[in-house]
């Protein structure tokens, strides 16, 4: 059982591998070598191995506090101070997580903030924590991002006002830079129980390390077993055979195909807790690949769901797209559909098979019809969703961007583009020096 990759579906021919493959190897020469451009952020490569065990357990020792004293954690971040610990946290639990009772979940309710500048959202948050016993996870690396900081202004304020200083201080935790920026100035004021992000990983690289893997601990998920998966991907995705290397294949069939005018990349699941894996996902590729004019455009779809919206588009309209489907081989859980009697929906001819069984029907079916479409299919196709090949999941995407972007002739670690908005909400909202 591993991560495979198929790609019979995708249009591409094999003298079109075999041109790009040199590209693909430059590109593994310009990131293992670290002198490709960004060389300053990719400390995720060796994470899954060289990781700081210290703060790994302490990570653990803090998790345990917040299950113990709290039955709410509020993580405030956005972008990638945020998404990699929502995509797993809903990938590996319960799929209404919040809702389930406490006997059942026995991990903390888990809150996002800051994500947004929503007042009406906050405010509703503030309906549903009422009473309950509250952490606050805040993750900035760079302690000055607006969203967050108003967040984490506003739920500071509250913490106090409902512990008392002192108190708050106990369940406020701050993931940030070791020794720059606001929250980490703030953090050694307050004296808040505090974590690290590794200077050489961006915060769309950060999924494995503090910041997503505390709110991921929080929820009761094995961040042993996350990392040994990531190692895993870690170990195999460094072969440089682009032949016997399914990351370095899935890096060049995008590229390949965005050089044949397929600008639109939709990644497609069939698990709806599989959703904020492809926001991850959006942010990691689109920063990463967006620039100078270039990249793919990274769009997400959820089936069966969205084959009743924008399945009309996909099938038949502008061929400027191609899929790429996570296809989880073994459900989670899964469910038999029975017989009926008056059989009134013409159901019966599926009695005696799952649910998920029906679903696999719907993913063959569309893969069919959509290929007869002209678009190109690319499938990962994936054994289960456990920790272990969510970790590995996690680092083929990363491993497969770095060297798209590469591939691409882009920085794949900066984003100067994302401070365009900044600049123009800053002078709107009269901030000194704008
Ligand atoms: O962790 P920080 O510094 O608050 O940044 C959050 C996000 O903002 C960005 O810098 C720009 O969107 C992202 O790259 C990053 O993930």
């Amino acid at each position: 059982m591993n991560i495979s990759l198929d790609y019979t579906n995708s249009f591409i021919e094999k003298h079109e591998l075999d041109h790009i493959k040199s590209f693909i190897c430059d590109s593994q020469e310009l990131l293992h070598s670290g002198r490709g451009p960004g060389k300053d952020f990719i400390g995720w490569v060796d994470l899954p191995k060289d990781y700081d065990k210290e703060e790994f357990n302490k990570i653990k020792e803090a998790a345990n506090k917040i299950k113990d004293d709290s039955d709410v954690l509020i993580v405030i971040g956005i972008g990638g101070s945020y998404l990699g610990a929502r995509a797993c946290i809903e990938a590996l639990s319960h799929s209404f997580y919040n809702i389930l009772s406490k006997e059942k979940r026995k991990t903390p309710e888990i809150y996002y903030v800051g994500n947004n500048i929503s007042s009406s959202y906050i405010l509703d948050l503030f309906d549903v924590i009422e009473g309950k016993n509250i952490s606050l996870n805040v993750i900035s690396k760079s302690g000055t991002t607006t969203e967050p900081a108003i967040a984490f202004r506003i739920f500071k304020e509250y913490m106090e006002n409902k512990y008392g200083r002192e108190e708050a201080k106990n369940r406020i935790y701050a993931t940030t830079d070791k020794s720059k920026g606001a929250l980490r100035e703030l953090t050694e004021k307050e004296g808040y129980t505090s974590f690290v992000i590794p200077d050489n990983i961006g915060g769309r690289y950060s999924i494995l390390t503090s910041v997503g893997l505390l709110p991921i601990a929080v929820a009761g998920i094995d961040i042993d077993n996350l990392m040994e998966g990531a190692y895993s991907g870690m170990k195999e995705y460094s072969n440089p055979d682009m032949e016997d290397n399914i990351c370095y294949q899935y890096a060049a069939l995008r590229n390949i195909l965005y050089n044949k005018g397929k600008d639109i990349e939709i990644l497609v699941s069939y698990e709806p807790y599989l959703y904020y894996l492809s926001e991850w996902w959006k942010q990691l590729y689109g920063e990463s690949e967006g620039k100078d004019g270039k990249g793919i455009y990274p769009a997400a779809a959820n089936f069966t769901t969205d084959l009743h919206s924008l399945g009309q588009l996909i099938q038949d309209g502008k061929r400027n797209l191609f899929e790429t489907t996570i296809n989880v081989e073994k459900p989670k859980k899964d469910l038999e559909i029975k017989e009926d009697k008056l059989n009134l929906d013409g159901l019966n001819f599926l009695k005696g098979k799952t649910i998920d069984f029906v679903n696999k029907r719907a993913f063959e079916g569309t893969l069919m019809a959509h290929t007869k479409g002209n678009v190109p299919n690319i499938i990962i196709n994936v054994p289960e969703v456990n920790e272990y090949y969510f970790g590995k999941l996690v680092y083929f995407f990363e491993k497969a961007c770095a060297i798209s972007g590469y591939t691409l002739g882009v920085n794949p670690f900066d984003q100067p583009g994302v401070e365009e908005y900044k600049k123009n909400m800053f002078r709107l909202l009269g901030k000194p020096g704008y």
